[in-house]
């Protein structure tokens, strides 16, 4: 996908700087925690030397290519001064010294400073990230990027970790990430082979955190204290999955599941022949999905309770009668499902765990799964003076996707004006991810272009239970639905059909097609048209019901 550009440069380039195979080595040991300790402790004048990302002797050739960028004593001394003040912050919150010897450990950077800089700094290695690469890729021919992960893997894609990746038998597949899509085609999770990044494009660090971005200077500090500057950054940090407070939270079989390294570990906990029940606590999109995907392929290995407060799977957007028939076709694919009940806590049993719930049962379990939601991952802004949305959470960010003049923010993190719907909101999806990451990268690399569109999503759960959806479709709207088949006394009554949700004003904002695909075109022309619907029975044949592949 990332074209010729980057295999092109790699073929090109006799002076690679493979920063992957570098850390893959772990040949960068010496900037772990002690650097922290070092950059704080006066002995400054090394830092460029420390921060070199190629660590192995061809710095020189590196800082040559790198040598119009290099910052002079001004706005790179006073970020680092900052940043470096943070690290100390850092430390602060671990170690037990007093203030004043802590302020006497301040680092003050050497005017002569050489930070390593990038035209492009991504922040993130998810979807948003990868494809706001892809248009930088594409529209600027003298890019260098920089992509820091706080993850291990280079950029992959989230949704088949709770579907197709299951049906995947290959005792290797935690290891070949490879997975058939529904129409049988086979793909791959990496959006890109490890070979793509380590090159004088295009480099990616992994298992590093940002922890500050000095705005003014420029120049952004990861967890291991290297600093690097930046033309252009983006913040594409996603969300992380939230934890409840129970009596046993410490314990390693009470997971949340957002990344490659948790199916790898869910998938050993599911064929470990110790393990005979799990409970999953979610009734939300990945709840469902990661229970129907490991009840459809192991049935006959582990027995599955999923557990959630509301009356029905995908509360949030199936109008209560679709949620409680998706639930029952849940429960007949052989899930225990217990709607309507809360999780108060959960504790450990001998060897088992035990999952307390608000009627009084409990459960006794080998491994608990919490599904709960995500908290969009905005722990930058605070050493930044970046806005987070008090309302929908995540940075806010204007039309064209920019922060601040030179900090664009995309995907699940970014709290956007919907030019469609008209109100500012977040987005957890795929396709949304994958549109701001686009635009992000093309205004990053000189247009300025606004968010117009509108991003669809999709999930499937057992038993053909599938639908795309785009616009708002919050259950709590009212809906009007057209169903293929009309007998009340059909168990597959809701076999294929469009719902429509509507606003107070009866205009069409969302559209979800039950079993049925393809149609999202139709449906975004038909929320951009903004009409009122005065008569419903007009909405029967607004879009056809008749299969279109894509
Ligand atoms: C299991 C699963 C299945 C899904 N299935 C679907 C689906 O079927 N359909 C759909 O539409 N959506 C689906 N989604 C949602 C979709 O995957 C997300 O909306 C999308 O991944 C968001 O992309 P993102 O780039 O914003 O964030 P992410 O993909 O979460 O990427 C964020 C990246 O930033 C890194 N990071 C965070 N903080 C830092 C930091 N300080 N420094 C460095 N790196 C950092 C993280 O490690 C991560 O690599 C699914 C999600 C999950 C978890
Ligand atoms: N036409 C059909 O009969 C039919 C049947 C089942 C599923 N689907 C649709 O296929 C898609 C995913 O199915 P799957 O879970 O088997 O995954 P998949 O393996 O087909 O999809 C792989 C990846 O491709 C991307 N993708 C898939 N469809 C997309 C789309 N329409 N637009 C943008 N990106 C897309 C996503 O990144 C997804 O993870 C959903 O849109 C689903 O509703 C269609
Ligand atoms: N197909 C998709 O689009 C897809 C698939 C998987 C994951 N995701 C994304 O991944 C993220 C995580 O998904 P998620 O399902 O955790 O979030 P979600 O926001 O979809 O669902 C949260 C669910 O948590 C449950 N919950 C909340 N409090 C609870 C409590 N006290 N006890 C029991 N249950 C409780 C509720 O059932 C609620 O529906 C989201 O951003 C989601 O959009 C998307």
């Amino acid at each position: 996908m990332f074209g010729s550009i980057v295999r092109n440069t790699l073929t090109k380039s006799k002076n690679v700087v493979n920063l992957t195979k570098f850390n893959q080595n772990n040949g960068r040991s010496s900037l772990s925690s002690s650097s922290i300790k070092y950059y704080s402790s006066n002995n400054q004048n090394r830092l460029n030397n420390n921060n070199n990302f190629n660590g192995n002797n061809n710095s020189n050739k590196n800082n040559n290519r790198n040598s119009s960028w290099m910052f002079g004593a001004g706005a790179a001394a006073v970020a680092a001064t900052a940043l470096l003040g943070s690290i100390l912050s850092l430390e602060e919150q671990n170690k037990d010294t007093t203030t004043t010897e802590k302020k006497e450990k301040i680092a003050r950077p050497e005017d002569d400073l050489n930070i390593e800089k990038f035209k492009y700094v991504i922040i993130g290695g998810g979807t948003a990230a990868y494809y706001a690469v892809d248009k930088i890729l594409e529209h600027d021919k003298q890019a260098t990027i920089l992509m820091i992960s706080k993850e291990y893997e280079v950029p992959y894609q989230r949704p088949p970790l709770s579907k197709n990746l299951w049906a995947n038998k290959d005792e290797n597949v935690k290891e070949t990430l490879e997975y058939s899509d529904w129409s049988g085609a086979k793909s791959k999770l990496l959006y890109e082979p490890e070979s793509v990044y380590g090159n004088e494009v295009l480099q990616f660090i992994r298992n590093k955190r940002v922890v500050d971005i000095h705005l003014d200077g420029k120049v952004i500090l990861l967890n291991d204290g290297t600093l690097v500057a930046y033309e252009k950054c983006l913040i594409a940090t996603g969300g992380e999955p939230r934890k409840f407070n129970y009596s046993a939270s410490d314990d390693p079989r009470i997971t949340t599941y957002r990344t490659v390294d948790d199916f790898r570990k869910l998938h050993d906990v599911v064929h470990d022949d110790k393990v005979k029940h799990v409970t999953v606590i979610g009734g939300g999109f990945l709840g469902s999905e990661i229970t129907c995907a490991i009840n459809d392929n192991l049935k006959d290995k582990v027995k599955i309770t999923q557990v959630f407060p509301e009356n029905g799977v995908l509360p949030l957007i199936f109008p209560d009668y679709l949620s409680k028939y998706a639930t029952d076709k849940v429960k007949a694919s052989g899930v225990d499902v217990l709607e309507g009940r809360l999780v108060k806590d959960i504790s450990k049993n001998n060897d088992k765990l035990k999952v307390q719930l608000d009627n009084g049962s409990s459960i006794d379990t080998d491994h608990v799964v919490v599904a709960v939601g995500i908290i969009p991952n905005t722990d930058i802004a605070k050493s930044t003076s970046l806005e987070v949305d008090p309302v929908n959470g995540g940075y806010v960010v204007n039309a064209e996707l920019q922060a601040r003049s030179n900090v664009y923010v995309a995907g699940d993190v970014a709290s956007f004006y919907d030019y469609n719907l008209g109100v500012r909101r977040r987005v957890e999806h795929h396709d949304h991810a994958k549109a701001t990451g686009e635009l992000a990268g093309k205004n990053m690399a000189g247009s300025a272009d606004p968010y117009t569109y509108l991003p669809f999503f999709w999930s499937d759960l057992t038993d053909h239970i599938g639908f795309e959806a785009v616009g708002n479709t919050d259950a709590k709207l009212k809906t009007y639905a057209v169903w293929e088949k009309q007998k009340t006394d059909d168990a597959d009554k809701f076999s294929k059909g469009i719902i429509y949700y509507l606003n107070d004003k009866s205009k069409v904002v969302g559209v979800l097609t039950f079993r049925n695909y393809g149609k999202m075109d139709k449906a975004r022309e038909l929320i951009t048209k903004g009409k009122p619907i005065t008569n419903l029975e007009d909405l029967q044949h607004a879009i056809s019901l008749e299969d279109e592949h894509h």
